[in-house]
């Protein structure tokens, strides 16, 4: 499969609210003086969480140290760490989003960016989804590896993933040496690959990340009524201007 040919996917927009998987109000014990509960509360108690209407797999990709693993924490725990502690493999989480009306798990894999892992973490991409393939904005290397890691997708991931390229570390801008400029243009070769800037450290465009993601793999499923997702707008952080010659044609998250 060759993703860097033929014309660009079309690129749905997404308005979308999230929730972190959280203690349900249901699981509450009643309080009060009776030990007997109410039929209304008794009823309330033991109701289970509605289910997820879809469960969905996104995996992280992109070489060592370029914030995977911050990227996913800080959606799904919103925590940072300055730590630099190797992923060994993959490593996963899980976080319940809510989208116009649907329930979506979301179980999020995050990849060993060091080549001796590639054994192992190819076998997870065939099941994705969605993949986020990250750079680090402050390493040139990084960028320059996006190429082999495509050529992973090429062979291990389905061709019907969605694919999103997200340039890590933007709060370092003063030490960038990957301009927005070029992560687009990349993104351009690739059909139907979404760009984006974003920062795990700052909180900015992270969450934007992966609703946006999920958002493109519901409109590709076909249960999912069109008109249901089509008046979607994601609330996007600003971000810095894009030269008019790129602006029609990225699809950018
Ligand atoms: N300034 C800044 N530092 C970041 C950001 N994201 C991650 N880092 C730092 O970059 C280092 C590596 O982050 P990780 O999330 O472990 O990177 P990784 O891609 O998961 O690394 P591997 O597991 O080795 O592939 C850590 O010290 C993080 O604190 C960011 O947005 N801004």
């Amino acid at each position: 499969m060759d993703r860097t040919a033929g014309p660009k996917r079309r690129g749905p927009a997404g308005g979308l609210s999230s929730n972190s998987r959280s203690l349900s109000a249901n699981s509450l014990t009643a309080g009060g003086a009776s030990p007997k509960p109410s039929p209304a509360s008794s009823r309330r108690r033991r109701q289970p969480p509605r289910p997820a209407d879809y469960k969905l797999q996104v995996i992280i990709i992109g070489s060592r140290g370029v914030g995977k693993t911050s990227l996913m924490e800080r959606f799904t725990d919103d925590t940072f760490s300055e730590a630099c502690k190797s992923t060994v493999g993959v490593d996963f989480k899980i976080k319940t989003v809510e989208l116009r009306g649907k329930k979506i798990r979301l179980q999020i894999w995050d990849t060993a960016g060091q080549e001796r892992f590639n054994s192992i973490t190819s076998a997870y991409y065939r099941s994705a989804k969605g993949i986020v393939l990250v750079y680090d904005i402050t390493k040139k290397e990084t960028f320059e590896d996006v190429p082999k890691w495509m050529k992973m997708i090429d062979k291990y991931a389905s061709e019907d993933a969605e694919l999103l390229l997200v340039g890590n570390k933007l709060d370092c801008e003063v030490d960038r040496t990957i301009s927005r400029q070029q992560g687009e243009k990349f993104a351009l070769q690739v059909t139907g690959m979404r760009f984006c800037e974003a920062s795990a450290k700052d909180n900015y465009n992270v969450s934007e990340i992966f609703l946006k993601l999920v958002d493109d793999i519901l409109n590709k499923m076909h249960d999912v009524p069109r008109h249901e997702l089509s008046n979607s707008i994601l609330s996007l952080q600003p971000e810095p201007e894009i030269p008019p010659e790129l602006r029609p044609h990225v699809r950018c998250c």
